[in-house]
């Protein structure tokens, strides 16, 4: 089975939902006309690292956001990834990823676990405390935010139920994209699982430069697609699922695991 996904790479203007819905809008738009089975957002898409100004531009609740995936996974029959956005949810501050199906029911929704001190989430945004598994399509599958690509134990935790995609969706800067390629290598490779990463492009509210450098990569950790860099659009790659089986047969590292001495 070949399971056809779209990467959205795009601009994200600091603080400006509405221009962020738009340009989502018609980037998803765009993508249908390729006839994907899955749709992938980056991270904080709906306002950026818009921090200092979380109690005017977050989306309570992620109603918004909720309403405006399911519409479109309705709308075109497509599975969303949707990335991540900022949300308020009680008294606190979240970077929340929402996952719809083809019928556009939520599957998934998730808080970001690791918060990046480099560019002081941790001070504006709670960290969540829950997984983030769900099933598109019947593939079991799992989705992270940027920083937290940097724990591989989390993502072993994720996949180790048998998860055949790990979907990352970040804000990566430019000047640490070889460490961001050579990790999302790793994390295929040793979780023989094809990582679909999703990054933004243009410039963040401290001179961060996001080049984008968007990945799909296979099992064996060879990369499949590259987004070209600061260019937007969306980009379609096919994953063929079938290789899969053969290569978890033949190095079994998920029964070859001896937890029982790692502590
Ligand atoms: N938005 C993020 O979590 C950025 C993570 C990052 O840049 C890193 O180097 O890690």
């Amino acid at each position: 089975m070949v399971l056809k996904v779209s990467l959205i790479q795009m601009n994200v203007e600091y603080a400006r939902a509405n221009a962020n819905y738009e340009r989502v809008q018609r980037l998803i738009e765009e993508a249908v006309v390729e006839n994907p089975d899955v749709i992938v957002l980056p991270e904080m898409w709906n306002v950026g690292y818009a921090l200092e100004k979380l109690n005017e531009v977050a989306d309570k609740d992620g109603r918004t956001t909720k309403c405006f995936l399911a519409g479109l996974a309705q709308r075109f029959h497509v599975n969303i990834v949707g990335g991540s956005v900022a949300t308020a949810k009680g008294n606190a501050y979240y970077n929340t990823s929402y996952v719809f199906n083809r019928e556009g029911e939520l599957c998934s929704e998730y808080d970001k676990v690791h918060l990046f001190g480099l560019m002081h989430e941790d001070k504006w945004i709670t960290a969540g405390k829950k997984m983030n598994r769900f099933v598109l399509d019947d593939i079991p599958a799992a989705g992270v935010i940027c920083y937290d690509i940097r724990f591989p134990e989390w993502e072993r935790t994720l996949m180790s139920k048998g998860g055949k995609i790990l979907f990352v969706s970040a804000q990566w800067p430019k000047e640490r994209i070889e460490q961001w390629k050579i990790m999302l290598q790793s994390r295929a490779i040793e979780n023989q699982a094809f990582v679909v990463a999703v990054n933004r492009i243009g410039e963040g509210p401290n001179g961060e430069h996001f080049s984008g450098h968007s990945l799909a990569i296979d099992p064996l950790g060879n990369i499949l697609l590259r987004v070209p860099d600061d260019k937007e659009g969306g980009f379609t790659v096919n994953l063929n699922m079938g290789s899969l089986e053969k290569i978890r047969g033949e190095i079994p590292v998920f029964s070859d695991r001896r937890t029982e001495l790692y502590h």
